[in-house]
């Protein structure tokens, strides 16, 4: 994974921001330059803010060994970068006298292998920078990096890496990570008005530590996903992914779309700590990312209005969606009254009665809600039906597909819109304890709230993940839609991914007491992360997720949804294991007003 220097670090809300972030190094200026510091300073800000395992380097242009040592251990840093005329001899002086970690600058030139060499065995690393007449170093400047990979394979032949620094910036970074670099040093590409700008940093880590690598060019996730569909369909998934290629990386697109989601839906949502819960349980505690304050209760309208927007963008003015809980469709033909689009849903007969409340809202906000007769009449039944008028009216119509499931592009357009939850809760927890959650763990049934929530946390190693199941009466009934326990490979709904099916390949009738989860598949990234081990996948029954919602509501107060609840189960059973000092971070996808009368009858019977 590429690592990172973010440099110029001057002030304790720069270095806050650092610490954010997700360098490796964080550079301080103890040369002369505009980004000059302290070592007192440093020392502060070093004192109040733990940097964790991030190393802090000290940047020295021709300074005597005196002054670096001295500077060194006033601030309290972990290495020293040599950016000037250093000898070899000055270098192997300074490594005798002190036990910091020492990296030494070369200047790109025709020249800079040679000079390598002459450092052999000295050094911990190289920075390969640019130099111009206005200075040594943090010039903005760039070099020919066609140099890059002699410069990585002197370095890996001295055992030793070798950060590339010189004019990086969120706009060329994709160009440099093209020549494979080990690293990428700093300065003026992160900074706006003499300050480091966190979104420049965020944009950068990203790019930078993306080893995770999916969907591929054919939409696959490993052997997951691809489009298995008619051909009068390939034309519109073709026309769709070119259509969001383009607004990926459209500014103007991401400003309208966080316009909407702040103004409109409310985000960024509230990160809450559950004391009373965490105190209940006497172990981990127990932070809840509140999806459920966002307009119409669920994490479903992040997806919704960036789909909308998307639709707008294409020109297309009708959007068909399917729903099972209800929620999807009502963020649906919400957005669709928002931006003047028609709404039409398709539902299932069954589900329909299940959330009756939901389906006069659809009908209030102007959409159309289609009921659907056919097979066990829910979700799946209900996309069949949302495809089958794709199909036919696909000139004009978007189709506002609900999770990340479906043929390519949509699982990855999707986890996308949905990834704001993740990267929202990862600079949330940061910033409130300082250290990322042990734990995270969300409920799966098509899975958009759940790889929403993960995906910002795939690279974060030691951050384990854990999705939720609706188990229903039981795996070892056959009343249940733990589709990753107890399904096999098929394909579904134009991809490819797990399925709950009899020993003749036919899709057998999920059930879970929450419309929401009750899918015979799951997003085929799900059914990669789980054959890869990234996640671990556990199922949840339907009493177990009941008593959860109880206890939620009577010791903090918040009606979760009957889907969230089933991650609740799982957090019943694991923080009482875990330590006081460990956290467990819960996606609470959303509200269970919807629930009510659900929730009513199980009790009632229960009585
Ligand atoms: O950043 C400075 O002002 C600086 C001044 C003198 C010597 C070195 C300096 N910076 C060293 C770094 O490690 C920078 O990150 C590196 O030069 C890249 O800078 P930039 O081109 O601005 O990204």
């Amino acid at each position: 994974m590429t690592l990172i220097k973010f440099c110029g670090t001057r002030s304790e809300e720069d270095y806050k921001a650092a610490l954010r972030s997700k360098a490796d190094f964080i550079g301080f200026i103890f040369a002369d330059s505009k980004r000059r510091v302290t070592a007192t300073q440093v020392k502060a800000w070093k004192t109040s803010n733990t940097p964790g395992s991030k190393k802090l380097i000290g940047v020295f242009v021709n300074e005597s060994p005196e002054v670096i040592k001295k500077t060194a251990q006033q601030a309290g840093i972990d290495g020293i970068q040599l950016h000037g005329s250093e000898t070899p001899e000055d270098v192997k002086n300074l490594k005798k006298e002190t036990s910091l970690t020492i990296f030494k600058t070369i200047h790109h030139s025709s020249k800079a292998l040679e000079q390598m060499k002459l450092f052999e065995g000295m050094v911990d690393g190289y920075i390969i920078d640019t130099k111009t007449p206005e200075g040594w170093g943090g010039t903005g400047t760039s070099f020919d990096w066609e140099a890059v990979p002699a410069y990585s394979k002197e370095a890996e032949e001295q055992n030793v890496f070798c950060l590339i620094a010189g004019g990086i910036t969120p706009d060329n970074i994709k160009d440099l990570l093209a020549f494979k670099p080990h690293g990428i040093d700093v300065s003026s590409g992160i900074e706006s008005d003499e300050r480091n700008d966190e979104r420049k940093m965020m944009i950068m880590s990203e790019a930078a530590k993306k080893s995770y690598q999916a969907p591929d060019a054919l939409g696959r996730y490993g052997s997951f996903g691809g489009k298995y569909v008619p051909e009068t369909l390939m034309y519109a998934l073709e026309e769709l992914e070119e259509a969001y290629k383009s607004i990926k990386e459209d500014e103007q697109f991401h400003n309208d779309l966080w316009k909407e989601l702040s103004e409109y839906s409310g985000r960024p949502t509230a990160v809450t700590y559950a004391e009373r819960l965490t105190e209940h349980f006497g172990g981990a505690r127990i932070y809840l990312k509140r999806e459920d304050l966002n307009h119409t209760g669920a994490h479903k309208i992040n997806n919704a209005l960036g789909q909308a927007l998307l639709a707008k963008k294409m020109g297309k003015n009708q959007i068909v969606a399917e729903t099972g809980a209800g929620q999807h469709g009502v963020a649906s033909a919400t957005v669709a009254a928002r931006f003047g689009l028609s709404c039409k849903v398709f539902m299932g007969a069954e589900d329909m009665k299940r959330q009756e409340l939901n389906v006069f809202r659809m009908r209030l906000l102007g959409a159309e809600v289609i009921e659907v007769t056919s097979g066990g009449r829910t979700l799946k039944d209900a996309t069949n039906e949302a495809i089958r008028h794709w199909v036919a009216n696909v000139e004009d119509t978007f189709y506002l597909i609900g999770s990340v499931v479906g043929p390519h592009p949509y699982p990855m357009i999707v986890r996308d819109f949905q990834s704001v939850i993740g990267s929202e809760s990862r600079r949330q927890l940061l910033e409130r304890t300082g250290k990322l959650p042990d734990e995270v763990v969300a409920c799966v049934g098509g899975g958009s709230n759940a790889i929403g929530m993960f995906h910002p946390f795939l690279e974060d190693e030691e951050v384990k993940l854990t999705g939720v199941e609706a188990a229903g009466k039981g795996v070892d009934t056959s009343l249940h839609a733990a589709t990753l326990s107890k399904g096999r490979k098929g394909v579904l709904h134009g991809s490819l991914s797990y399925l709950l099916q009899d020993e003749d390949g036919n899709i057998t009738e999920p059930y879970s007491i929450s419309a929401g989860l009750d899918y015979p598949g799951i997003g085929p990234e799900h059914a990669h992360l789980h054959e890869t081990k990234r996640v671990n996948y556990v199922p949840a029954t339907d009493s177990e997720a009941m008593a959860a919602l109880e206890t939620l509501c009577q010791l903090e107060g918040i009606l979760p949804a009957v889907e969230t609840a089933h991650a609740l189960a799982h957090v019943e059973k694991t923080a009482p294991k875990m330590n006081k000092d460990e956290i467990i971070l819960v996606c609470l996808s959303g509200r269970g007003d919807k629930d009510v009368h659900t929730i009513q009858n199980v009790l009632e019977e229960n009585e």
